[in-house]
């Protein structure tokens, strides 16, 4: 059914949404809020988008000729300073959500064009060759033949990965690949549905000494197995704050390195003024240690991360720095109140899901200062909930962007104690 409606907002997924007369929304991709829009109705909550009337200022040639086909850009029709406001605004409303009304956003960042530095990226076996991309919404993977989002030199990986993948008996049908830029090179998680043949060690040393790889590592696709080292050809290694750590296969890393600066000044704007040699930060979900290195540059850090390949990572690169290390699975051995309690900040980059458990204890613990790296907002509602309920206050947000023309946002939130309650004297 065509029908014309004006779009009110941006849904979740990035697409226009209308309030129709009986205050149910109506998704229609494409469309842009301030649009009026003809659209052909497909069901309840969605309509296709089949011309734009009255056009929003904010909407803009996509650059990209994938967009609408590729499943990894989302909004690439709104102009990049309002994609940065929308997803200041969905921050900002998550927080409100938690309690925290008129949140100050402090700062804003949006990576460059052209920045990621990890991707991962699905293979598909086609009677044709071979398809390396992201998935269509709801639909196959489509073969990432340009990229605006990509690093160049991970994009430029691309053909010859193809023919690689191509050759190896181990993929049947589908794969996936998982690449990291690292400051050794790319450095590659390959995972395949077939077992890696000896043929197929020797076609991947070949491919990743013609393309100046240092480590290509294998996994069977659908596992979480350990992955092994399928072809190495140097030494793996990646700076953090220039202390030099070798992560593991697959290891996180933050999107870009512009996001990652942008985070970690965030972060250490967040840190209490005054921090004395003896105090300490404890860092929750410190990964390879992205900003378990810049934080030591402050303070002594007591850094937590559940994954035993990066916090083993992390250990080996701590010699002469302020920086210990543990290994803890934090959702079933939270980091108790005590010791939170002990603490002159708290620092937590939790993963999509938030900080679970480990939240309630950093409640309790009252620490002076939690600092909140969120990549969620919905996780990041929940979490701040908590600490509003405990009487913390929200001292600013730093929005970043560094899921270019996604709908992804990310945001370093620091909050405050209350004050401790004065002792009555007599
Ligand atoms: C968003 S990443 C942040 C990593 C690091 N702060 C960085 O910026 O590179 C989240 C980290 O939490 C870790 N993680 C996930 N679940 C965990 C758990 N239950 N306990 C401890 N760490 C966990 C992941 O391994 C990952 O390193």
């Amino acid at each position: 059914m065509n029908i014309e409606i004006d779009i009110s907002a941006l849904g979740a997924d990035g697409d226009g949404m209308a309030r129709m007369p009986d205050g149910e929304p109506l998704f229609v991709p494409g469309a842009l809020p301030g649009e009026r829009v003809q659209a052909d109705r497909i069901d309840a909550r969605s309509a296709h988008l089949l011309s734009v009337l009255r056009p929003s200022p904010d909407r803009v040639d996509p650059p990209c000729t994938l967009f609408g086909q590729c499943g990894g850009c989302a909004i690439q029709h709104l102009s990049l300073p309002a994609a940065l406001d929308w997803k200041a605004e969905t921050v900002v409303h998550a927080l409100a959500r938690a309690g925290f009304a008129d949140p100050r956003v402090t700062a804003r960042f949006q990576s460059p064009p052209a920045s990621r530095r990890r991707v991962d990226l699905a293979i598909r076996r086609r009677p044709d060759g071979v398809a390396i991309g992201l998935h269509a919404r709801r639909g196959d993977v489509v073969d990432l033949t340009t990229c605006p989002v990509l690093a160049p030199a991970l994009f430029a990986l691309l053909p010859a990965l193809r023919d690689v993948a191509r050759s190896l008996g181990a993929l049947r049908q589908n794969g996936d690949v998982l690449i990291n830029l690292l400051d050794s090179g790319p450095d590659l998680l390959l995972a395949t549905d077939g077992p890696l043949e000896p043929s197929d060690r020797a076609k991947l040393a070949e491919f990743a000494r013609h393309q100046h790889i240092p480590r290509i590592a294998w996994r069977q696709a659908g596992t979480t197995d350990i992955p092994e080292t399928a072809a190495q050809s140097g030494p793996v290694h990646h700076a953090f704050s220039g202390v030099t750590v070798a992560p593991p296969p697959g290891a996180f890393l933050q999107p870009s390195s512009e996001g990652e600066a942008a985070i970690i000044a965030a972060v250490l704007a967040g840190l209490p003024r005054k921090l004395g040699r003896r105090d300490a930060i404890v860092e929750l979900y410190a990964g390879c240690g992205t900003l378990s290195f810049a934080l030591a540059e402050k303070a002594r850090v007591l850094a937590f991360e559940g994954h035993p390949d990066a916090v083993a990572a992390l250990r080996r690169a701590t010699s002469g720095t302020r920086v210990v290390a543990e290994q803890r699975d934090l959702n079933r051995q939270p980091i108790m109140a005590r010791q939170i309690a002990e603490a002159a900040a708290v620092v937590l980059d939790p993963p999509y899901m938030g900080a679970g458990a480990q939240m309630a204890q950093i409640v309790d613990g009252k620490p002076a200062r939690v600092i909140y790296v969120s990549c969620n907002p919905q996780a990041l509602t929940r979490d701040a909930a908590g600490l509003k309920a405990a009487g913390y206050q929200l001292d600013g947000v730093t929005v970043i962007d560094q899921f270019l023309w996604s709908t992804e946002v990310e945001a370093v939130c620091v909050f405050s104690a209350p004050p401790a309650p004065r002792r009555r004297t007599r």
